[in-house]
């Protein structure tokens, strides 16, 4: 798939703006603070309403304008359809397709699918667990549109769930009484939501680790492919084979039995201990007999191997499904050495579509020469 054409308003830095855009390779160049990121960025929100640099809408909004409007002709299969969000930060946001509005603005998701490569990718290696769940689940959301509800509703019950922990561990008497039974019913739909989506994370992990080691393989100087390792760590101990084949009735069962054995500790504490919003993506690096974690080890250029080799896997995946997602490389060459760079370069230089964007234009490998955008004082002219 790629995006044709890029519409503006508001977005960011942009009052309005128009870019043609075409397959192949695209270069977004221009100094530091220009806007070429957020040019990117934009069609990024689209795949996921979500960016990839905050966690909020309100700084995409333009300073000082309410809305900002996000359109893009997606061409698919040789078909075009335009793609419209309008972000409305401390409101509903709203997207239309070919004009019309949907319901949801979730429904959006999974019509243009996006992998960015970007410096902020060294907290999926050093940041907190919460980044690399994330990582997995907008991967996980990317390939099944439908787990952004099953996302949306495990974080509901787990706020409800968590507030009416506070609340018994509190209280006293027939209102301690109440508030336990009524856990009960919180219980059973945090066991049947997290179970969808921890069956679909290690569904997702299994997948995923071959690419994850064949690409650390290729961006890691030396490296072979069983170097780069990922398992899935969930916040109690599984039985391996409920593990292995992720099944879903099984998982239920297992997370209701964890938050039975767990129940006092919840209660003293006023948290929710047990769960995928409290799992781990493990990464690790090293042969089979000496595996060491990548956090708190690993050298700053393996680190940022390891980075780019999870957003590699996560494309090929993609790709290996039959789709041929958009590729974004924003900012990430200057990070790399020549050698380093060609290789990416090749790497992805098979994609329909490529958008890089760089401070300085030497720093695009040959292969990724295709058409030039200058981006200067919030204009972005073609250059050539
Ligand atoms: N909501 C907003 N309203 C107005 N301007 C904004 C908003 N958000 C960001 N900007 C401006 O956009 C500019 C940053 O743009 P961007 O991040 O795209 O830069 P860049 O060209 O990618 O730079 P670099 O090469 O440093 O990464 C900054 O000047 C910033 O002040």
């Amino acid at each position: 798939m790629h995006v044709a054409h890029l519409t503006l308003h508001d977005f960011r830095s942009y009052p309005d703006l128009e870019v043609e855009l075409g397959p192949g390779a695209t270069a977004f160049i221009g100094r530091n603070g220009q806007g070429k990121t957020n040019l990117v960025e934009a069609i990024d929100y689209l795949s996921r309403l979500g960016s990839h640099r905050v966690a909020t809408d309100a700084p995409l909004v333009r300073a000082g304008a309410d809305q900002a409007v996000v359109r893009a002709a997606v061409v698919r299969d040789g078909r075009t359809a335009v793609l419209e969000v309008e972000l409305n930060p401390g409101r509903s946001n709203r997207a239309r397709v070919n004009r019309s509005p949907l319901p949801k603005a979730r429904e959006l998701l999974g019509l243009v699918r996006t992998v960015v490569f970007s410096p902020e990718d060294l907290t999926l290696v050093k940041g907190d667990p919460g980044d690399r769940r994330t990582f997995l689940d907008d991967l996980l959301v990317l390939r099944t549109p439908r787990l952004a509800g099953v996302r949306s509703d495990y974080d509901r019950v787990l706020r409800q769930r968590s507030s009416l922990l506070k609340t018994a561990g509190l209280a006293r008497g027939s209102s301690r009484e109440s508030a336990l039974s009524t856990l009960v019913v919180w219980d059973a739909h945090l066991a049947r939501t997290g179970a969808e989506l921890l069956s679909a994370r290690l569904q997702l992990v299994d997948q995923l680790r071959p690419y994850v080691g064949k690409a650390y393989e290729t961006v890691a100087r030396g490296a072979s492919r069983d170097d780069a390792w990922i398992d899935y760590a969930p916040s109690f101990e599984l039985d391996p084979e409920v593990a292995r084949t992720a099944d879903r009735a099984a998982l239920t069962d297992a997370l209701l039995e964890e938050l039975e054995r767990r129940r006092g500790d919840e209660l003293d504490r006023g948290v929710c201990l047990v769960g995928p919003h409290r799992d781990e993506l493990r990464l690790t690096l090293g042969d089979a007999a000496a595996r060491l974690p990548v956090k708190g080890y690993a050298s700053h250029g393996e680190s940022w191997s390891f980075a780019l080799a999870l957003r590699l896997a996560s494309y090929d995946l993609l790709r290996a499904d039959g789709d041929d997602p958009i590729l974004i490389l924003d900012d990430v060459f200057a990070e790399l050495d020549s050698e380093r760079r060609a290789q990416l370069a090749d790497l992805v230089s098979g994609a329909e579509q490529v958008l890089v964007t760089a401070a300085v234009a030497d720093d695009v490998p040959a292969a990724l020469a295709g058409v030039r955008y200058l981006v200067a004082d919030g204009e972005v002219t073609r250059d050539g």
